[in-house]
């Protein structure tokens, strides 16, 4: 476990030069008016670097700025959340020294989700198992990466299979018509980012959507994390100066989901937020945006607590 830095907000150490219009997360959030359960887990969250102790990859598309572990571990206890799922980012490619570092510094309460290429060893795995890792991430989104060939991926799922692993996959709507038998075809648990990015100018019981709904419903296997309203959001409000009805234009697509499939969502933050161009949504607001799609305590306790264990505690604390 490397030792951390202390890292100044909005910095990017290690020589790295941030991206032209980068924006960086909110610093001091407020805390939440709505008080999620106990328990709860922030099931989508990215740490960036520090780039002096963790470099970003070569083959990336942005570069952020910084976002460390102990600046994730306190935005946690801020908004009351027990647990993480820290999502390996795109910027650190393959590389998942970054992602060990904050599962093995939270002391259990941070589980891991990967990327790894095809030519992985099991004993590679073994040792992101032993971290804390649970799933492997495949993006499909373009500007964040260069395409792998779903034969690689296939593989990827043979080794990752007997480790009662899962797939998270991150596509836009418009894609999943072609992926759409690809993603049918895996036979671990997948769990769909943002719920597979839906255009919210459209209607939530026109095709494209019905298309996702359809998707989770032949696939009992396939969860999905009704996340980012911040990046989906069209009109707003958003999540900024006291806002406590934010992003109301994705909240009939997340109710949709939430309440017809209580059993398979999960929620997060998306700290630190990466690639936002419009504005950087104050985190506090967000957890207040939570009961607007999971409008009762039975719902909210299996989206914030029950699922997240399920997946990513099975074997118990
Ligand atoms: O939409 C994005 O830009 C984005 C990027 C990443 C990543 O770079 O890993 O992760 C996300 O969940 C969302």
């Amino acid at each position: 476990m490397a030792e951390e830095l202390t890292i100044a907000h909005g910095e990017t150490s290690g020589g790295f030069e941030k991206t032209p219009g980068w924006l960086d997360w909110y610093d001091g959030p407020s805390k939440p008016a709505f008080q999620v359960p106990a328990g709860a887990v922030d099931a989508h969250c990215h740490v960036f670097g520090p780039g002096e102790q963790f470099p970003y990859a070569p083959e990336r598309k942005y570069t952020p700025c910084d976002a460390s572990a102990d600046q994730l571990f306190a935005l946690r206890d801020r908004l009351g959340f027990e647990r993480n799922v820290v999502v390996q980012a795109t910027c650190h490619g393959a590389d998942n020294r970054a992602l060990v570092d904050v599962l093995r510094r939270s002391e259990g309460r941070a589980r891991g989700v990967a990327t790894v290429r095809r030519d992985v060893t099991a004993e590679q795995l073994a040792e992101l198992h032993e971290a804390g890792v649970r799933g492997v991430r495949f993006n499909f989104v373009k500007r964040l990466v260069d395409r792998v060939p779903t034969e690689s991926l296939g593989e990827i799922v043979e080794k990752i299979a007997p480790l009662g692993w899962h797939v998270v996959i991150y596509f836009e709507a418009e894609d999943l018509p072609d992926l759409y038998d690809f993603f049918s075809s895996i036979p671990t648990d997948v769990v769909v980012d943002h719920m597979g990015r839906p255009d919210v100018t459209k209607d939530p019981d026109g095709p494209e959507f019905g298309l996702f709904l359809r998707f989770m419903r032949e696939n009992p296997n396939v969860w999905t994390k009704v996340s980012c309203p911040e990046r989906l959001s069209v009109t707003g409000p958003r999540a900024l100066d006291g806002e406590q009805h934010a992003y109301t234009d994705v909240v009939p697509f997340a109710r949709r989901v939430v309440e017809e499939f209580p059993d398979r969502v999960l929620w997060g933050t998306d700290w630190p937020h990466p690639n936002l161009k419009d504005h950087m949504p104050d985190d506090g607001l967000l957890v207040d945006y939570i009961p607007q799609i999971a409008v009762t305590p039975a719902l909210q306790h299996k989206l914030l607590v029950d699922n997240p264990r399920r997946l990513y505690w099975s074997e118990g604390d």
